[in-house]
Parts: structure tokens; sequence; C-alpha cells
């Protein structure tokens, strides 16, 4: 659906690019995760895809076009959730769906949104009396407001509470089922882990991994199975999961041991960032 060859972009003020030559595809029906550290350049992306900014270099298509090419009709399939919420907060939530409503040709049920992200009860409250958690699933509503192809959603989860962080990956994952497109940016890697599709790791303005999350956690595992056993005192083992059946220590350990606990270790996405990226998150 997107295709990126070899974007550079710099900030006119900076001396530095920020994005050093990245080149990645979105596919049509998948969620594609972009990665990385505070401010390697995922927000710097998302606002090249969505046009916001213009100045760069290399090719961004869309459905095959350049997206240089298009004009304002492209707004009407996409559904940007920038990460800062931007309401106008002297309206009502219903004031301001109603306004960005305006804008589209395709225009969903918000009702039926506000209800299913437990804001139905305070559509008639301004949006300065709502806390950061409201606004931000006001702002995910709004991303949804004209039915969109493709949805670019930064840290959508960002802030709030588990059960409605729940219902946010609910609503993405049957925006992606009924053949919606999403590019997502998260720290938040077990949402990454459970939503995405493929995702792209950037650091220092390039990208340093590109896969499904399945393939890059065989290709960074460490396949170990953690093992704790009662022997007078608890004792603590490791074994390589390849083989375990023919591995006669762990044998013996299972057979003869009262087991405490047992579980395969395997390598998280949280790991993988660290490793690829070179850093310790800072969330
Ligand atoms: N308007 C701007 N002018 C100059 N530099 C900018 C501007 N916006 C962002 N930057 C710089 O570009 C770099 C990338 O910023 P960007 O917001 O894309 O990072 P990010 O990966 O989205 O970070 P985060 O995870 O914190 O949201 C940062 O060094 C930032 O300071």
């Amino acid at each position: 659906m997107f295709k990126v060859n070899d974007l550079t972009f710099k900030y006119p003020k900076n001396k530095e690019n920020t994005i050093k030559g990245i080149s990645f595809e979105i596919k049509e029906g998948e969620i594609f995760g972009l990665l990385g550290p505070s401010g390697v350049g995922k927000s710097t992306t998302q606002k090249i895809l969505t046009k916001l900014l213009k100045d760069y270099t290399g090719e961004v298509t869309y459905k095959e076009k350049r997206l240089k090419e298009y004009n304002k009709e492209f707004y009407q399939e996409i559904g940007v959730g920038f990460e800062m919420p931007v309401h106008f907060s002297k309206l009502t939530a219903e004031e301001n769906l109603s306004f960005f409503k305006k804008l589209y040709k395709s225009q969903a049920d918000t009702d039926e949104l506000l209800k299913r992200v437990g804001l139905y009860e305070d559509k008639d409250k301004k949006v300065n009396e709502f806390s950061k958690g409201m606004k931000t699933r006001l702002n995910f509503v709004r991303a949804l407001i004209n039915n969109p192809k493709i949805l670019f959603l930064d840290e959508p989860t960002n802030g709030l509470d588990p059960k409605n962080a729940r219902i946010i990956k609910n609503i993405i994952k049957e925006f992606k089922q009924d053949g919606g497109t999403v590019l997502l940016t998260s720290h938040l890697m077990n949402d990454v882990d459970e939503l995405c599709d493929r995702v792209a790791f950037m650091a220092n303005g390039k990208i340093a991994e590109i896969d499904t999350p399945k393939n890059l956690k065989l290709k960074h595992g460490q396949r170990r199975v953690e093992i704790e056993y009662d022997d007078k005192e608890v004792v603590k083992d490791s074994f390589d999961l390849d083989n375990l059946g023919g591995n006669d220590e762990f044998i013996n350990i299972v057979k003869t041991k009262k087991i405490i606990t047992i579980h395969s270790k395997e390598t998280t996405l949280d790991d993988i960032f660290i490793k690829v990226t070179g850093v310790v998150k800072h969330d």
C-alpha cells in the first residue's frame, strides 16, 4: 500500500538528517509497527507518510502512485491519531467530532464509537474537562470518523488504564479484520507483539531490523528452558531447548526432583529493542 524507498529528511533548522535513507513497505491489510528509541524519527516518518512534511528525498508511493501527486483527496482515505490530542478544548466531545466529520465524505457512526470507548455519557462535556486518558480515547475516535482505509497511530494506548487499552486494541484488530491497514508506533512492546504483523526497528535514522515479531524472536532468541527444583535447597538451572528429550541431566532432574517452576525463556521484543537499537528504553 505504501512503498518507501531510500527516504531521507532533514528539519530545516537541524544540521543532520533525521531520516537517513530508510526503505520499507506497508502491505495492504497489515498492522505495521514502527519502533525505536525516543527521537529516532518515528513521528517524522509518520508525518511524511501523511503528507504533513514534504521536503524529503527518496520516493514514497501510496497505491503505486507517488505521494507527492496526491491532492487533499488523500486525506479522505486516512485516519490520523497522533500522540498529542488536538481538540477544541472549549467545545464538547460531540461538537468536536461533528466539526471534523464535516470535512469528510464518508462518516462513521461516532455515537457507536463513543459507546465502545466509554465516552458516550461524556459526549456533552467540554473537552477541557476531560482527563488525559479521555482525550486519548476521543483522539482515537476522531481518527476513525471518516472510515479510513489506513490508520496512522502514534502511541494509541498511551496513558490508558488496562481496560481502556484493551478496548482500543480490540478496535484496532477489528479494523484490520475489516481490511484496514495500520501504521503504529508504540513504546509498549507487549502491545506491539500482540497487534503487529511486521515491525521495523529504527536506530540512528535508519532501519536496523524489519520482520515479523515471531521471526525476530527466533533470530534473536536464546531457546532455553529455565528450571527451579528442590534439592534440599532451591536450585536454578537452564538448558538448551533443542534436543531437550535427549539431555540426560535435564531428564534426571525431571524424574527425580520436585520441580518448583519450569518455563521456556523466549526473547521478548523488549530484549530485541535494546539489542538492535543499542539503547535502554526511556518511556
Ligand atoms: N519541528 C522540528 N524541528 C526540528 N527538529 C525536530 C522537529 N520535530 C522533531 N525534530 C527532531 O527530529 C528527531 C526525531 O523526532 P521524532 O519526533 O520523529 O522522534 P520519535 O522517534 O517520534 O520520538 P518519540 O518516541 O519521543 O515520539 C528528534 O531529534 C527531534 O528533536
